[in-house]
């Protein structure tokens, strides 16, 4: 797609996601591929309830890429389902199964389906920091002011 990064990533479906479609993007612009829940039977999870989530797949990044795994915003808004440790990491290096730690924070259970698209994957470029140890750091505006330093009204002289 003109104006979009697209890189091949190598991926094999595991035998219980066989009948599944591969991550696919809902629309063309989609920054996160949809992720499908491969289970056999549904999942009920309860308030507070956490469970890795099997998608069926597994896949090989390029070295220096990452994926993330995010939630899918319809299902926290409706229902308070989220991935537990978003943004999840899927490192180059890694060839196990893709899983999805939901974590139910709404009220009601809720039913995992096998084929739900139960959260989305953003393939992203990646950095290796070289530490390079320095006795103090330069001065900038915000100095060590962080944590709600600059207020929350925002277009206002307003401090919280
Ligand atoms: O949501 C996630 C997060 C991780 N992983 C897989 C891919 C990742 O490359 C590997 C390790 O993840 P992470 O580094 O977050 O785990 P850790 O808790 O630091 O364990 P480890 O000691 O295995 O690195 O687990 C997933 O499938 N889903």
């Amino acid at each position: 797609m003109k104006g979009v990064e697209s890189i091949e990533i190598e991926v094999v479906r595991l035998p219980h996601g066989r009948d599944l479609q591969l991550p696919d993007y809902a629309t063309a612009s989609a920054a996160g591929a949809d992720l499908l829940a491969a289970i056999d039977q549904d999942i009920e999870l309860g308030p507070l309830e956490r469970k890795i989530v099997p998608t069926g797949i597994s896949i090989a990044l390029p070295v220096g890429f990452e994926a993330q795994i995010r939630p899918r915003s319809g299902l926290a808004a409706k229902h308070g389902v989220t991935v537990a440790n978003a943004p999840g990491t899927i490192d180059a290096d890694y060839r196990g199964e893709v899983g999805v730690i939901l974590i139910n924070l709404g009220k009601e259970p809720f039913r995992i389906e096998r084929g739900m698209r139960i959260a989305q994957m953003v393939v992203a470029r990646h950095a290796r920091a070289v530490w390079r140890e320095v006795p103090a750091l330069d001065e900038t505006a915000r100095g060590a002011g962080g944590f709600g330093s600059t207020g929350v009204v925002t277009g206002s002289s307003k401090r919280a």
